[in-house]
């Protein structure tokens, strides 16, 4: 007599979950950009999100404690009215980041943490950091002072190939980084490779990751599925399938060292359909609909509330968010692309009918 015989109730098809309520998510990984682009990017992560991070790679970038107020008070006066949402803000390190103005800003609640773009690396990352052991003084300071350092983790020598930068970056800078400052806090933000995960999982008393939302659900090959597809282009570009493989197991373990980042990165249809266009997808309509996807797909809907809700908050000191959000298996349809003056923003997945909807 086998096992299944000996227990028949486990025979039985477990009834799928169609409905699932979690407490208010936050996005530990927001491009809200400014002006005309941020009134029209920002309702749809505050109609998902309690709080986001909102990332400093504006021209020029938000390396300031006074560039930091004046930044939030204009995504704050962008808001809809009625709608509550809580920015939290970094400042972009340069190779002449002071000390003293991270540590300032950081005791003041202006910022939460800095972040680490080597110079050349991504999108608008040109006044990043040159050199990691140039800014030793201002990693010491936050190390002392508990302040989260976020990485865009991508080696930056043009010699490199693009699906090797994250593991170039990985052996010659975040390890080494990490052992240099053994106590500093650390997220690998939109991570994409298996080999990262485990690098944070050795280290995760005090480092995390980021998932997004598009590399749990394409690869390398979607990039060019039927002709060059502009919209999936996004740094650190998307890699092989192992890799996406181990990013859906690592969002949907439950870990704490893993929790959700959406990386939505608004630009604008002409920018992206282009000779040369630039990286980064909108994910911002889609991101729940599509996280909730992948964890019922893994069969871990137990598991979202803790990526989406509780991870990030508790690696950053927060209390979780009070109320709810309820997601249902309800096919429905986000924004194929916003309007922003006279063009628009291609939307992830926008023009696809999607099996969850928010309630
Ligand atoms: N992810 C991207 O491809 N682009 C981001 C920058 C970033 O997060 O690296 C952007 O600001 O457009
Ligand atoms: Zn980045
Ligand atoms: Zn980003």
């Amino acid at each position: 007599m086998g096992v299944a015989e000996l227990f028949p109730a486990e025979r039985q098809e477990a009834k799928p979950v169609d409905r699932i309520t979690i407490r208010r998510p936050d996005d530990w990984h927001i491009h809200l950009r400014d002006g005309a682009m941020l009134k029209a990017v920002l309702p749809y992560t505050a109609a998902q999100f309690a709080r986001g991070i909102i990332m400093p790679n504006l021209v020029p970038p938000v390396t300031t404690v006074a560039a930091a107020q004046a930044y939030r008070e204009r995504i704050l006066a962008a808001l809809p009215a009625g709608m509550d949402f809580t920015p939290l803000m970094t400042c972009y390190l340069r190779d002449d980041t002071d000390p003293d103005e991270i540590e300032r800003g950081f005791r003041d609640k202006v910022w939460v943490a800095a972040k680490l773009y080597p110079a050349g690396a991504t999108t608008n990352s040109h006044a990043g950091v040159t050199d990691l052991n140039g800014i030793a003084p201002v990693l010491e300071r936050m190390e002392r002072i508990g302040m989260p350092l976020l990485i865009h983790g991508e080696a930056t020598d043009p010699e490199i190939d693009i699906f090797d930068r994250e593991a170039a970056f990985m052996e010659g800078s975040l390890i080494p980084l990490l052992g240099r400052h053994q106590g500093l806090k650390v997220t690998v933000e939109h991570a994409t490779t298996a080999e990262i995960l485990d690098v944070v999982r050795e280290h995760r008393s005090r480092c995390a990751a980021t998932i997004t939302p598009h590399h749990l659900v394409i690869n390398r090959t979607h990039i060019f599925q039927g002709g060059l597809r502009p919209h999936l282009y996004c740094l650190p570009v998307a890699k092989r399938e192992r890799h996406r493989l181990a990013l859906r197991k690592a969002a949907t373990s439950g870990e704490a060292c893993f929790y959700l980042g959406t990386d939505t990165a608004p630009h604008v249809r002409g920018a992206k359909e282009a000779s040369c266009g630039c990286a980064g997808v909108f994910c911002g309509p889609s991101a729940l609909q599509t996280y909730v996807q992948v964890f019922d797909e893994e069969g871990a809907l137990d598991k979202f509330e803790a990526f989406a809700s509780l991870n990030g908050a508790r690696f950053h000191g927060l209390e979780p968010n009070p109320g709810t959000v309820t997601l249902e298996r309800r096919p429905g349809r986000v924004a194929e692309a916003v309007s922003v003056d006279d063009t628009a923003v291609v939307v992830f997945r926008g023009e696809e009918t999607l099996p969850w909807s928010v309630a």
